[in-house]
Order: structure tokens, then C-alpha cells, then sequence
């Protein structure tokens, strides 16, 4: 009954709710090695991008865990730079190869861009040919949505932005709900400041459960894919128990009045340079 394992996209294609961030891993040991760990915990989802400059090692743990590679949902994303048609093709081909992967299972915009129409027709064209399961985008406002599917043959089926208890963003979350894109949340943790929140203090003693779980599990529970990074084992562990538990409808709304509406990353506007 307590089971959210997945989120259904508006093609069919099944994302795990839960998988392993990789923003600010190193590449070699310690993101081979965090990958495979979380791999043989149980996690089926890992979220790398080419800026993070660790995807030659999300490869390699994906290989050195064994975990077949039809089983394992693998995002990346195109940069900032890298975005237009012909560049947006190759930069994907290049993800692949440092991927070790034929394919993708979603390919994003990472942010942006006053280009993005034509990276997104890159992502519709390599969607078509079947190079990647599911296509989207991160970090777009309401306005970038509205204008990426005014010319686009496909909705995004994800849209990734910043999300957690202090940033709820419910006009975008509406907007994402009516047109199903499927909302995944970045910094789910607040960068671990999570546990500096007012309330969660006293949740964490009536579920049994850390901080990290309860937020994560509001997080399932409002119906967004979350994707906390951690190179440490048993905070990898930690993150993935949060499927046997269920939070009550008050402390749900509990959470969701910790909104303040402060970001604690980069403003989208802010990025909207290429
Ligand atoms: N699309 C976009 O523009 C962006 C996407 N992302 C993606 O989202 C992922 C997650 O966001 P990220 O910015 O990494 O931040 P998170 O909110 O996931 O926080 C990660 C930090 O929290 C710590 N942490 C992890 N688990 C716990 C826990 N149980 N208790 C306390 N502290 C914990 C980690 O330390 P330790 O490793 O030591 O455990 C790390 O310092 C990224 O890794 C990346 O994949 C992120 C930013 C932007
Ligand atoms: O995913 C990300 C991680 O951090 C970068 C900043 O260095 C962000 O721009 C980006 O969105």
C-alpha cells in the first residue's frame, strides 16, 4: 500500500520516483563507486549531465554493478552551450559514448535558452529515431514551456527544476500537471539543509524516520521524482528507505507551508544567455 515506486510519462515509459543525483561527484572512484552502490541497493535511476564531467564513471559503475542496462533509467543533459540542432545531435552522441550506451533512457535541456526551440527539435528527432525513450527539460518557467510547445511536435514529457519543501512552485507544478510533464525535483535535500528546517524535527521523531526520509517521502508523495545526490553509503541507503512508510494528509500540508518561495540555486532568467 506504502509503494510509489514509479512515475508513468505521458508516452508510457515508466521513471522510478527515486534516483541517485551526481551533481558535484568526482569522476572516477568516488562516482564508480557510488554508483554501484546505490545500483546494488536498489536504486534503478541516476541522474548525470555532461557539465557534471562524470559520466565516463556513471558508465563504469553502471557496468561494474551488473545490474543489466534495460533495468537502469539513465538521464543526461544537453549544456547551455551545446544547445541548437546540429550541436544538441553530437553533444548527445557524445554523452552516449562517454555513457558506454546505445541509448538513453531521458535526455533533458539542462536550462533555457532563447535556442532551445531548435535543441528541442534535436531531442523530437533523436526521440523518433528511438536513441532515447523520453525527452524533456530542466529549469523552465512556465514562459519556456508555453513557448517550447507552441512550436513543438512533442510536450516534454519531464520538466526538472529546483524543488523541495522551501520551493514549491505551485503555479509551475499546475501548469506541469495539466499538460503531464512530470515534474523531478533538484536539490530535493536543500544541499543536506534540509535538516535546518523549523518542522521536521519533531516529524522525524513520530515516523522513526531522519529528516532526509521525511523530505524525500513529501517529495514522492506530492507526486515528483526525486533525485538526492550522496556519495556516502549509508546516507545512499538511508535515502532509498523511504517506501515502507506513509506521511498523514496535515503533516503533508505541514511541509508544504515551510514555502517561502527562496531559491537556493541559480534563477532560471539568470542562465537565459545562448
Ligand atoms: N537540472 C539542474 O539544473 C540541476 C540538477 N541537479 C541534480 O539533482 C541532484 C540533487 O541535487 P544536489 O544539488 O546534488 O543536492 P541534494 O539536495 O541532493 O543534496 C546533496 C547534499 O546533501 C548531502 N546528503 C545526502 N543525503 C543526505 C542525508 N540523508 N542527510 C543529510 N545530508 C545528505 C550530500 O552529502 P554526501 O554526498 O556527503 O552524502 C550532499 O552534500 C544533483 O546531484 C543533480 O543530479 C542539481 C542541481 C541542478
Ligand atoms: O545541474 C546543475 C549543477 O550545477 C550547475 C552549476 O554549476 C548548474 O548550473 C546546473 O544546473
Amino acid at each position: 500500500m506504502y509503494e510509489q515506486k514509479y512515475a508513468t510519462l505521458n508516452n508510457g515509459v515508466k521513471l522510478p520516483m527515486l534516483g541517485l543525483g551526481t551533481f558535484k561527484m568526482e569522476s572516477g572512484k568516488q562516482t564508480v563507486e557510488a554508483v554501484k552502490f546505490a545500483l546494488q541497493t536498489g536504486y534503478r535511476h541516476i541522474d548525470t549531465a555532461m557539465i557534471y564531467q562524470n559520466e565516463e564513471s556513471v558508465g563504469q559503475g553502471i557496468l561494474e554493478s551488473e545490474i543489466r542496462r534495460e533495468d537502469v533509467f539513465i538521464t543526461s543533459k544537453v549544456w547551455n552551450d551545446q544547445q541548437g540542432y546540429e550541436s544538441t545531435l553530437k553533444a548527445f552522441e557524445e554523452s552516449l559514448k562517454r555513457l558506454s550506451t546505445e541509448y538513453l533512457d531521458l535526455y533533458l535541456i539542462h536550462w533555457p535558452q532563447k535556442i532551445s526551440c531548435e535543441t528541442w527539435k534535436a531531442l523530437e528527432e533523436l526521440y523518433e529515431k528511438g536513441k532515447v525513450r523520453a525527452i524533456g527539460v530542466s529549469n523552465f518557467k512556465i514562459k519556456h514551456l508555453e513557448q517550447l510547445i507552441q512550436s513543438a511536435k512533442i510536450v516534454p514529457m519531464i520538466n526538472q527544476v529546483e524543488f523541495h519543501p522551501q520551493l514549491v512552485q505551485e503555479d509551475l507544478m499546475d501548469y506541469c500537471s495539466k499538460h503531464k510533464i512530470q515534474v523531478e525535483a533538484w536539490s530535493p535535500l536543500m544541499h543536506g539543509k534540509v535538516i535546518e528546517l523549523p518542522i521536521s524535527q519533531k516529524l522525524s521523531e513520530k515516523y522513526h524516520k531522519s529528516i532526509a526520509q521525511i523530505v524525500l517521502r513529501w517529495e514522492i508523495q506530492m507526486g515528483v521524482v526525486t533525485i538526492p545526490k550522496s556519495v556516502n553509503e549509508a546516507r545512499i541507503k538511508e535515502n532509498f528507505d523511504i517506501f515502507q512508510f506513509k506521511l498523514s494528509d496535515d503533516d503533508m500540508k505541514k511541509i508544504s507551508d515551510l514555502n517561502t518561495g527562496v531559491r537556493i540555486g541559480p534563477d532560471p532568467d539568470w542562465m537565459y544567455m545562448f
